[in-house]
Formats: structure tokens, sequence, C-alpha cells
């Protein structure tokens, strides 16, 4: 069963909870941009990030170009945004440290 996408409200409250992420025009997904001092630095924060997402089953989308990452999420089997997504952009964060 793919888990119900938040509602405005929900997502209000976890937005303002969490630094840096934005819902992306249209609602369907949240996102952030990590800047580090190099492309290890953010490689690294890619290698630390991806067995969580692995484990929690939950995928981002994301690029690297030198010490940047843009991260998008969404929960494909539900079509928007779900505590999935929140969980995950939490773990990200506190991986970038
Ligand atoms: C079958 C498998 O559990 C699903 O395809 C998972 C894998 N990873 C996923 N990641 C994301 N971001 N959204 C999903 O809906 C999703 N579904």
């Amino acid at each position: 069963m793919p888990k119900p996408c938040l509602t405005d409200e929900e997502l209000t409250t976890a937005l303002a909870d969490l630094d840096g992420w934005t819902l992306e025009e249209g609602g369907k997904a949240i996102t952030a941009g990590f800047k580090f001092a190099d492309f290890p630095a953010a490689f690294g924060f890619m290698a630390t990030c991806a067995p969580t997402a692995e484990k929690m089953d939950h995928h981002p989308e994301w690029s690297n170009v030198y010490n940047s990452v843009d991260v998008r999420l969404t929960t494909h089997d539900s079509g928007g945004v779900t505590e999935l997504d929140i969980k995950l952009a939490r773990a990200m964060n506190k991986a970038a440290g």
C-alpha cells in the first residue's frame, strides 16, 4: 500500500522544521541543494546517504556537479510527498552535518 501524500498543513509543518528544503512548484516534491568543500566531500555525502535510502527502500533523485548535490524527493508510488520524503530529507541534513 503506498503511503498517503501529506496534506498542505502537514507539509507546511514538516518543511518549517527542515533546513534548506522547499516545496517544488506544483507541490509534488521537495528539493534542496547541498554545497560542500570539494568533490570528495560531495561524493562522500552521497555515499553516506545511499545505504540509508536503500534501507528505507526510498530513493532520491539527485545530481552532483563538483562540490554540489541537488536533491529532489518525491514518493513515486504515491504521486507526491509522503512522510518517507521527510524522513529521508532529515537523514540527508544530518549526513551533511
Ligand atoms: C518496489 C519498490 O519498493 C518501489 O519501487 C520503491 C523504490 N524506491 C522508491 N523511491 C521513491 N523515491 N519513491 C518510490 O515510490 C519508491 N518506490
